[in-house]
Order: structure tokens, then C-alpha cells, then sequence
């Protein structure tokens, strides 16, 4: 069965093959490995998430998506930059940038955007599947990368982990069921998401978060992903003991996306 998951996976597998024939592996890395300014310049994904969480906020990963497969085109007016700026003002601790262009309607240059206007890490929001783009996300500025369980199968998804955290980069892996943590668990990043969209059927619910969270290690810092559309989700993780959260929807229908944030968080 070819559902949209899988489609994104051949596009990115295609992707990839033409990134690599206009600038190959080796010289992308060395340029990579060789900038002292680019080394230097990383805002610490998940100090700034433990940071809001140690002072009794929620931490708030807001992201920056004009248009989603599963939702079509969420937000027309879509300026990054601007977006940035209200988030930053509206108190996230960090942003999710899609730089998927096929079915997201992203852009690296919107990364870039985004981060050049205000202090928060960015993690990369995309479908990584080779070391390649491991690369481009730091040479684009991120400070994460997001890891789906669904695409990867151990030993890459181990390898992605290895070359994102070489480069200084934190790494977010994202799982849906019980299957996906296992494998998620073995890795060695704190960060896991909990996706409550089903990539694969676009369903969303709150309960796939409340029903891994008894099998999570105390160490690990769930971020719950996806489908929090109201005070009330947020109350709801809150009193789950679940203080990290993934939200683009919300905010990107919002006129002013920071005031929703505030709405949201602070209601
Ligand atoms: O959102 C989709 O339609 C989608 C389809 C296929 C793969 C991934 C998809 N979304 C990525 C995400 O998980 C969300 O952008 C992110 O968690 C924020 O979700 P929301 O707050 O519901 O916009």
C-alpha cells in the first residue's frame, strides 16, 4: 500500500540523489566541518526546551508550516520572519521549521529566515533519510533535526543520530506506538516526540501521548506533537506530566501566531 508517508520517502529519496550530482558528499561535509563561525553558532535545541520547563512554563516547540498534506494550505500570508519575531515575543523556547518544499510548501531559505530573526534554536523539520541531509541542516543553520521512527529502520536511524550530535546538533525522535518507542529508545538522544497524527491515516488523537507514557524512562523529555488545539489539550498533557509541546496548526491560523501561543499556554 503506497500511503502519503511512503510517497514523501521516494520524493526525498529522489531529492537527495540530484543534491548529491550538484554538490557531492565530501565537499559539502568539509565545508561544513571547516566553518568556525557555523561551529560556534548553535542555540542548544534542548538546554532552551529544559529551560522553560525548569522554570514551570511548558516548553513550546512553535512551528513555522505554511501548508501540511494532510490540512492543504494553512496559512497564505505566510512570512517567517514575522513569524519568528511574534513567537519569540509570544515566549517559545524554540521553533520547527519545514523545509520540505513538495508537500509542505517549505524552504531551507525559510529557516534561515526564521532563525536570522530572533535568539531560538530551530530545529530542521523534514524527512531525514541520509547523512546528506544531516549536513545540509547544519549547513542551513538548525540546531536539530527531527527523526521519524516510521522511515528509518535501526542501524541508519542510529548512524543519523551519531552524525547530528557530532555536528553539535540535538535530535528529536518521533515515535506513535509502542513498536516505534522500542526502537526509539534505544537510541541515546532525551528527546522524544510522541506524534498524536498517524502519518499514515492523517487521524489525529491525545491518547496515543497518554498511552505510551507509562513505558517512557523518567530521563526522557516527551514532547507531545500534533493536533493541541486548545487550552484544554495543553491542561490535559500538563496534568499528564507532559510539559514539552509541538504545535503548528494552532498558532499558524492565528492572526498575530505569538498571541495565540500566549492564549494557548497561559489561559
Ligand atoms: O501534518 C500533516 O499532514 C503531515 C502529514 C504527513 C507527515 C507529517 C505531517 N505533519 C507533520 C507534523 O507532525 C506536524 O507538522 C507537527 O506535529 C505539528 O502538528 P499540528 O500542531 O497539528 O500542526
Amino acid at each position: 500500500m503506497s500511503d502519503i508517508l511512503n510517497k514523501i520517502l521516494d520524493v526525498k529519496a529522489t531529492e537527495v540523489a540530484a543534491a548529491k550530482q550538484q554538490r557531492d558528499f565530501n565537499s559539502l561535509r568539509r565545508d561544513v566541518e571547516s566553518d568556525a563561525a557555523l561551529r560556534a553558532d548553535l542555540r542548544g535545541f534542548e538546554a532552551s526546551l529544559r529551560r522553560s520547563i525548569d522554570a514551570g512554563r511548558a516548553g513550546v516547540i512553535a512551528e513555522v508550516k505554511k501548508a501540511s498534506p494532510s490540512k492543504g494550505v494553512i496559512r497564505a500570508d505566510f512570512r517567517p520572519a514575522d513569524i519568528a519575531r511574534s513567537y519569540a515575543a509570544g515566549g517559545a523556547s524554540c521553533l520547527s521549521v519545514l523545509t520540505d518544499v513538495q508537500f509542505f510548501q517549505g524552504s531551507p531559505e525559510y529557516l534561515k529566515q526564521a532563525r536570522a530573526a530572533c535568539d531560538l534554536p530551530v530545529i530542521r523539520k523534514d524527512f531525514i533519510i541520509d547523512p546528506y541531509q544531516v549536513y545540509e541542516a547544519r549547513a542551513m543553520g538548525a540546531d536539530a533535526i527531527l527523526l521519524i521512527v516510521a522511515a528509518l529502520d535501526h542501524g541508519l536511524m542510529a548512524d543519523l543520530e551519531a552524525c547530528a550530535q557530532e555536528l553539535g546538533m540535538d535530535v528529536l525522535v518521533e515515535v506513535h506506538d509502542g513498536d516505534e518507542l522500542d526502537a526509539a529508545l534505544k537510541l541515546n538522544t532525551r528527546l522524544l516526540g510522541i506524534n498524536n497524527r498517524n502519518l499514515r491515516t492523517f487521524e489525529v488523537t491525545l491518547d496515543t501521548t497518554i498511552g505510551l507514557l507509562p513505558r517512557i524512562p523518567a530521563e526522557r523529555l516527551v514532547v507531545t506533537e500534533s493536533a493541541i488545539l486548545a487550552p484544554a489539550d495543553v491542561k490535559r498533557m500538563r496534568d499528564a506530566n507532559v510539559h514539552a509541546f509541538l504545535v503548528g496548526e494552532a498558532f499558524m491560523r492565528a492572526p498575530d501566531p505569538g498571541t495565540e501561543l500566549k492564549r494557548l499556554f497561559d489561559e
